[in-house]
């Protein structure tokens, strides 16, 4: 049976840099596309970062009973869903997958695919580099939503409590101070925790 590496980290830890890294070094392990109510971001891609819907489109999928998890954000742009749909993309018979997400999401596809199927990647970045690099990466856009990433850098805090990543068993951190290193152990754990 395949794996499911599931990527988790607080926001601007690294996760979606990394993730397109390990994807590059192991192009055999396959990913799931999510789909999202968020606006697309500059330089996103639809189908590529996510596929990006409207509230109809999700609920619709949710009354097929395709939705394998939800999880939502009150942001100061509105409420943005993320969710994990059940329409083929995930075959553990054959192939493991590389998947990014929170650890609410992870518990619930733990729940549906099996405790033995799901392989944690936390990833972690010490807070006040994390917000340096998140303050960069938001000036970078045409609109930078300043509020948005103060409140996710809050709201991170208490959704990956030590009390929470306990409750799931993780206790593995992978560093991203340095990306060569931590993308080393990412790649290691992958092709060698198996053994
Ligand atoms: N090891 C590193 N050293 C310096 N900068 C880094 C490192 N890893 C990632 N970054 C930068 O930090 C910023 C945040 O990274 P990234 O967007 O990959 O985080 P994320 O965890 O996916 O964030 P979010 O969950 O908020 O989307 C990016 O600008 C990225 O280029």
């Amino acid at each position: 049976m395949g794996k499911i590496y599931y990527m988790m980290g607080k926001s601007s830890s690294g996760k979606d840099t990394l993730f397109k890294e390990v994807k590059e070094a192991l192009p055999e392990l396959r990913t799931v596309t999510l789909y999202t109510t968020r606006p697309i971001r500059e330089g996103e891609k639809d189908g590529v970062e996510y596929f990006f819907v409207t509230d109809e489109v999700l609920d619709d999928y949710g009354r097929r009973g395709l939705v394998v998890e939800e999880r939502g954000y009150h942001t100061v742009c509105g409420l943005w869903r993320y969710a994990t749909v059940d329409d083929g993309q995930i075959d553990l018979a054959a192939s493991d997958y590389l998947v990014i997400g929170t650890l609410e999401s992870y518990e619930k596809m733990r729940e549906y695919y099996g405790a033995e199927q799901l392989v944690p990647i936390y990833i972690e970045v010490e807070d006040g580099e994390r917000l340096a690099r998140a303050l960069q990466r938001e000036r970078s856009q045409a609109e930078p939503k300043y509020a948005e990433m103060c409140r996710r850098f809050l709201a991170d805090t208490k959704d990956f409590s030590e009390e929470n990543l306990k409750r799931l068993g993780i206790g593995k951190r992978f560093y991203n101070q340095e990306k060569e290193k931590c993308l080393e152990e990412i790649i290691g754990e992958i092709r060698y925790g198996k053994l």
